[in-house]
């Protein structure tokens, strides 16, 4: 059988950087490929160079048999090859609507004016099979995150309008930032799009990549290691496959039992208007205290009050017994508070700068108050061994951040909260998106260490799985209010059925 796309020894460099390294991806009609490797390995650079984004610097690529040199995304969109992108590429001022066909050939303008019903009824079917419902006259600037992420997809669905005949979708790890609920509707949009499409899907979920693929690809280093068909492996061996060592398998029940701490923050009817309610909540010093539910539970704003990201909070926050008002993030870091946003591309890096300006950003800023000069050698000592601890993937830590893989430069962000000076508490919105698995439980051993040597950890876990590895404690919330609450995860996990009732 001719494969649909077949690159043969392709060859990626960036600056300092052999990104792949004559890597040969045979792509089949109708298959789903899953692509799995260590944050940096080359799989993002691997589906660029499919959609047009890269240009390579040695080999070939062929479509349906035919040599092409894709130029361009729109040139590879107008072949009928798609990409959702790990980034978002949404343009924030327009509607829903224009984002879906802006780079499609269209006849929605005619005679120089726009044909907005016509329009917005080809985006409202474009929604429609993703099941979202998002009205498509609305600008994008006003969507959440994750709603964002499915305007992408439906974005790259659209293809199939404006292309006759089989399509190449795809996925640059499109599930991280969606709930389990949108995850499912990806899925089932996956499964319809193999009828008459050929996709690649990217992900560091190892079940999700075997539940979906038919075939999955090993990268390392830029070099395809390994290639397994579904049925032919387990996520054990995938994991050891990308990462080189086996998963240990955590037995949080032998953990010693620790006398509840002394709490370090204590909320009490906490609220931001219109989106969380009267929520107590206390985290000891040394402790990790967990929050989980679905979108809009009201988890994400409750870190943003705590971080002095709401103006109009109310209720009381008490740190170390006192009383605190909290009305900025200069406020939150003055009195040890940390926050990993969810959002780190927009919120919590700059681009353009290094890695370790990056990573000393707020370091510095600790540092600097009430007049200090601040260190830079130990600044940038700190950095490096943060950097190291987490593995970061770069050539150097004066590389410039957004020039690393997604996955590295969400360890750039996380190593810049956890050198903070004289953090006592830090607040972790889904730390584990976009880091695979190796990553994920390097991070788990750092919170831990952390939380060891005394500080208090407030965090949103993606998964219940993963809450029951790291958290002492659990609180589930649902529209803006805490709906139930675990104690005591090592020794009494919760049933999963539980923690989703009260979630839904
Ligand atoms: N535009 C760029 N400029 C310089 N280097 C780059 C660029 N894009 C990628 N790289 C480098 O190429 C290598 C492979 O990156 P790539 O994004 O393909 O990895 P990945 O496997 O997708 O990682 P992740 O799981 O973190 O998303 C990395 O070392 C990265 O720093």
């Amino acid at each position: 059988m001719t494969p649909v796309v077949a690159l043969s020894g392709i060859v990626k460099r960036f600056p300092g950087v052999l990104a792949l390294d004559r890597v040969d991806v045979d792509l089949f009609p109708r298959e789903v490929l899953g692509l799995i490797g260590q944050n940096g390995s080359g799989k993002s650079s691997l589906v660029k160079t499919i959609a047009g984004v890269h240009q390579p610097d040695q080999g070939e690529m062929r479509l349906r048999g035919r040599p092409v040199r894709l130029s361009s995304p729109r040139e590879a969109c107008g072949l009928g090859i798609g990409m959702v992108h790990q980034e978002q590429s949404l343009v924030g001022a327009l509607t829903v609507a224009e984002n879906i066909f802006l780079d499609k050939p269209t006849d929605f303008h005619g005679f120089g004016w726009m044909r907005w019903r016509r329009l917005f009824d080809a985006a409202r079917r474009q929604l429609d099979k993703i099941e979202l419902d998002v009205a498509p006259d609305v600008p994008v600037a006003t969507l959440g995150f994750a709603q964002r992420q499915m305007v992408e997809l439906a974005k790259v669905l659209a293809i199939e309008e404006t292309v006759e005949g089989e399509i190449v979708v795809l996925f640059d790890e499109p599930t991280s930032v969606l709930g389990r609920s949108d995850i499912e509707a990806l899925f089932r949009q996956v499964r319809r799009l193999g009828s008459r499409a050929s996709v690649v899907f990217i992900s560091h979920r190892m079940d999700e990549v075997l539940d979906i693929s038919d075939r999955v690809y090993v990268l390392s280093d830029g070099v395809k290691v390994a290639e397994r068909r579904r049925g032919e492996t387990d996520p054990d061996e995938l994991y050891e496959l990308m990462v080189g060592r086996q998963r240990l398998v955590e037995d949080r029940a032998a953990a010693p039992r620790r006398p509840p701490p002394a709490p370090l923050l204590e909320m009490r009817g906490l609220g931001v208007p219109g989106r969380v309610h009267g929520v107590d909540l206390r985290v000891g010093a040394g402790e990790i205290v967990a929050l989980i539910g679905v979108q809009a539970s009201g988890a994400e704003e409750l870190c943003r009050a705590l971080f002095g990201l709401h103006e109009r909070v109310t209720g009381t926050i008490a740190l170390e017994g006192r009383s605190v008002r909290i009305r900025g993030p200069i406020d939150a870091i003055g009195l040890g508070i940390g926050y990993l946003p969810a959002e780190r591309k927009a919120e919590g890096m700059i681009a353009g700068q290094s890695i370790a300006e990056n990573i000393a950003l707020t370091f510095g800023l600790g540092c600097g108050r009430g007049g200090m000069i601040i260190d830079r050698r130990r600044e940038r000592r700190e950095a490096e061994r943060w950097a190291d601890r987490l593995r970061l993937k770069a050539p150097g830590i004066g590389e410039r951040i957004d020039r690393l893989s997604g996955g590295n430069q969400q360890k750039a962000v996380l190593a810049k909260w956890l050198l903070g000076a004289n953090l006592k508490l830090l607040v972790l919105d889904h730390p584990t998106r976009g880091l695979d698995p190796g990553a994920r439980a390097d991070l788990f051993a750092a919170m831990r260490d952390l939380a060891a040597g005394g500080l208090a950890i407030l965090m949103i876990g993606d998964t219940l799985d993963e809450v029951l590895s790291l958290a002492d404690r659990l609180h589930v919330m649902r529209d803006g209010a805490v709906t139930r609450s675990f104690d005591d995860l090592a020794a009494h996990p919760p049933a999963e059925e539980d923690v989703v009732r009260a979630m839904v």
